[in-house]
């Protein structure tokens, strides 16, 4: 099994189980993910909260040994389609969901944590957009959602035009990370909603629903499918393919 999915104390816990591979989103994960945003709706969740297995990685996006067989613009864009879709419900969900970024956050990695409310990082972790060293930009709305979110937009275009993961209080620095944590993640988890879970679940699950009336006005949905269509768009270019292909033979 790719993940698993587990409830303590009101909170709804999604890990990917895959750190021999930096816990890269195969067709299982999104499974996993599409029932863990079904299960977040339940009245007994009051947090959700994303991560990685393992002390290396977060998730270092799609795993390219799976989708480099997606050769054509049409073919890459069901996979985005469907991930973009994900992730925008991940946005708007009824509860507040926290990236807790164990490690490595890259490529589609990096932007299901910004499609989470907060992203708690570990010290050591880094964190980016590397979708322009593959010749293809975000296609599962990360960027839409961040400048949607109000992060700040110079930031924003360097931080996806670089394409260079950066450390965790650099993150903090440019808005894209919440806080830095030390130590055991479940207790950095901890300690983060402390605060927020000594008030009745109404008050945050009513915040987030005022904070998310914007991203639902706003045609977001729309321009995040744009979004996954361009990067469908530039998938198909031999530039991509020949990307893919040095990283799945740089070690033979
Ligand atoms: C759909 C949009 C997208 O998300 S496109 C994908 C964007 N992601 C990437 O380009 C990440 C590619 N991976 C990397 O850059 C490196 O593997 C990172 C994550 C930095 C880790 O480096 P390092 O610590 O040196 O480990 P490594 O490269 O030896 O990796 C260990 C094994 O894991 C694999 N791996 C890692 N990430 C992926 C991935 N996204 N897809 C497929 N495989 C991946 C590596 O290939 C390696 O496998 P193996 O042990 O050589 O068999």
């Amino acid at each position: 099994m790719s993940f698993r999915i587990d409830q303590l104390n009101g909170i709804l816990q999604f890990q990917i189980t895959r750190p021999h591979i930096h816990n890269a989103v195969n067709h299982e994960v999104i499974e996993g993910l599409t029932l863990f945003i079904e299960r977040m709706k339940q009245p007994d969740v009051h947090f959700g909260v994303i991560t990685g297995e393992g002390d290396k990685a977060f998730c270092s996006g799609g795993d390219l040994s799976v989708f480099h067989s997606l050769v054509t613009e049409a073919e890459a864009w069901e996979v985005h389609n469907r991930m973009a879709m994900l992730l925008y419900e991940l946005a708007v969900q009824p509860v507040p969901v926290i990236a807790l970024i164990n490690g490595t956050a890259i490529g589609g990695g990096a932007e299901i944590a910004s499609a989470c409310d907060y992203r708690l990082i570990k010290k050591t972790a880094k964190a980016g957009f590397v979708q322009g060293r593959l010749a293809i930009t975000s296609g599962w709305g990360g960027t839409t959602l961040l400048h949607e979110k109000g992060m700040r937009y110079d930031h924003l275009l360097q931080l996806t035009t670089e394409a260079e993961p950066l450390p965790a209080d650099r993150l903090v620095d440019i808005g894209w990370a919440t806080e830095v944590y030390d130590g055991d993640k479940w207790a950095a988890l901890s300690k983060f909603v402390h605060k927020m879970k000594a008030h009745h679940p109404t008050v945050a699950k009513a915040y987030k629903e005022l904070l998310t009336t914007k991203l639902r006005e706003a045609k977001v949905k729309e321009r995040i499918l744009n979004e996954a269509r361009q990067c469908a768009v530039l998938w198909e270019k031999e530039p991509h393919h020949a990307a893919v292909a040095q990283f799945l033979n740089r070690k033979k």
